[in-house]
């Protein structure tokens, strides 16, 4: 991914934000990845981590229409995800998608209450709604509004070492390819 993309999408999504009434924390800390796959309006995700503590972690996201976060789970970390602004889809297995399909169904709280989930199937959160998803659970997500902002609440996070893909090329950081001078140092930046 070439610093020139990550440049714009913080310019981007930083207004994006702000238009929405997300005032921005003093030193944010950014984090804008391709997954590694090269091709970031189709598969990429914005973060900035708000809270980075042993017990919890806040993140605030933002993806564009069908800017894809590849379907990965978590082994330790119980997460929120919560529409704030525009429409989110989530999709969701009870089991690696890349060992094919399953007919299971399985709960999985829905704005605070247990629903039965069909494995594979889509939920379509409005601004306001939110999924709990509990470690073990497969999970993509994208925007179907033009732009959304997506929270993320959860349990302590590590995303160097609880994020696993189903595809076994992808990697949770970009590959930087350096273009133009950063505006801003990355979570990944050494
Ligand atoms: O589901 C998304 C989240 O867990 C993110 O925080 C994670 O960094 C995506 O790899």
């Amino acid at each position: 991914m070439k610093r020139s993309e990550i440049n714009q999408a913080i310019l981007r999504s930083g207004l994006f934000f702000i238009n929405n009434g997300w005032a921005m924390p003093p030193k944010p800390k950014w984090d804008v990845t391709d997954f590694g796959l090269g091709e970031f309006s189709k598969f990429g995700l914005i973060l900035i981590n708000l809270a980075e503590e042993a017990e919890y972690c806040e993140k605030l996201m933002y993806a564009a229409k069908d800017q894809t976060t590849p379907a990965h789970t978590h082994k330790k970390k119980k997460e929120d995800i919560i529409c704030r602004t525009g429409e989110l889809t989530i999709r969701l297995w009870a089991k690696n998608p890349a060992d094919g399909e399953t007919d299971e169904t399985f709960q999985m709280k829905v704005n605070g209450h247990f629903q039965t989930i069909q494995s594979g199937g889509t939920i379509n959160l409005k601004a306001g709604e939110r999924v709990t998803i509990t470690p073990g659970i497969w999970h993509e997500f994208y925007p179907t509004s033009e732009e959304c902002i997506i929270g993320e609440v959860s349990t302590a996070n590590d995303d160097l070492n609880d994020n696993f893909f189903a595809d076994k090329n992808i990697g949770r950081y970009a590959e930087i390819v350096e273009d133009e001078t950063p505006i801003v140092k990355l979570l990944s930046d050494k």
